[in-house]
């Protein structure tokens, strides 16, 4: 006999291949469990991130981020988002490490093409949730210096934390998707899925034009959690080399 559509989506997807969920707009990419090693990676980063406080202004006043944060990139490949100029650092070797593995699975090179002709990310992100008051507030990743054609891919280390979707605009009224097995649906389509240590999630195009992300607070979680967002900047002053 057939297994039903249900059956099937609970089985997962082959080995090696992502979770599939897509929505209007939002097409995501889940590999639970990723990274080998996400501990040790989480201890690295802790000590070779030079991790900073940064500040917000929210009606002409400061606050501190709820959260420590990094950036490192190529030249020129600089990312502020809501005011917050993370000054760009270099790449450290555990990030450079990490971004080549990610690069490797996403932009699988052609050994018949040069070795710089795809490409990759030149950016990267990191947030440290020191516990579960840390978090982050809904927004998308579509600064104008990010290339718009690019996914972003969105590396977990530590405490596994809920990672919440929402439409950017209400969406028509249509029946609600059954859940897939590693999220839930929530009210006007937003979704919730947990993060947990060495879980690669990629947002594709045009996933960031039509739906926001957040990490809300979790106070009960004690243990510190890394999220690295890989992304692709245009470097100041001219257009991506294809
Ligand atoms: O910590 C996360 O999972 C989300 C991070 C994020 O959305 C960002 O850095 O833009
Ligand atoms: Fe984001």
């Amino acid at each position: 006999m057939m297994a039903s559509r249900q059956q099937l989506s609970l089985l997962g997807p082959p080995a090696g291949q992502p979770l599939r969920l897509e929505r209007p707009g939002l097409v995501l990419r889940h590999w639970p469990a990723w990274l080998d090693d996400a501990d040790l990676w989480l201890e690295r980063l802790l000590i070779e991130v030079p991790w900073k406080q940064e500040w917000i202004v929210l009606h002409g006043r400061r606050h501190p981020l709820p959260r420590l944060t990094a950036a490192m990139g190529d030249p020129g490949c600089h990312y502020s988002y809501s005011g917050v100029a993370n000054p760009l650092e270099p790449w450290s070797s555990a990030v450079e490490e990490l971004r080549r593995r990610v690069e490797a699975l996403l932009y699988p090179r052609d050994p018949t093409q040069p070795s710089d002709a795809a490409p990759g990310f030149t950016n990267v992100l990191l947030n440290l949730y020191r516990d579960g008051h840390d978090h982050m507030g809904w927004h998308a990743d579509a600064e104008p210096s990010l290339d718009p054609t690019a996914p972003i891919a969105s590396l977990s280390l530590g405490a596994s934390r809920c990672f919440r979707l929402r439409p950017r605009t209400r969406p028509a009224p249509t029946p609600t998707p059954a859940p897939t097995p590693n999220s839930d649906a929530g009210p006007l389509g937003a979704l919730s899925l947990e993060l947990g240590r060495g879980d690669l999630l990629v947002m594709d195009p045009p996933s960031q034009r039509h739906w926001q992300h957040q990490l809300p607070p979790r106070r009960r979680i004690r243990d510190a959690r890394i999220n690295l967002t890989f992304r692709r900047v245009i470097p100041r002053g001219g257009s991506m080399a294809e």
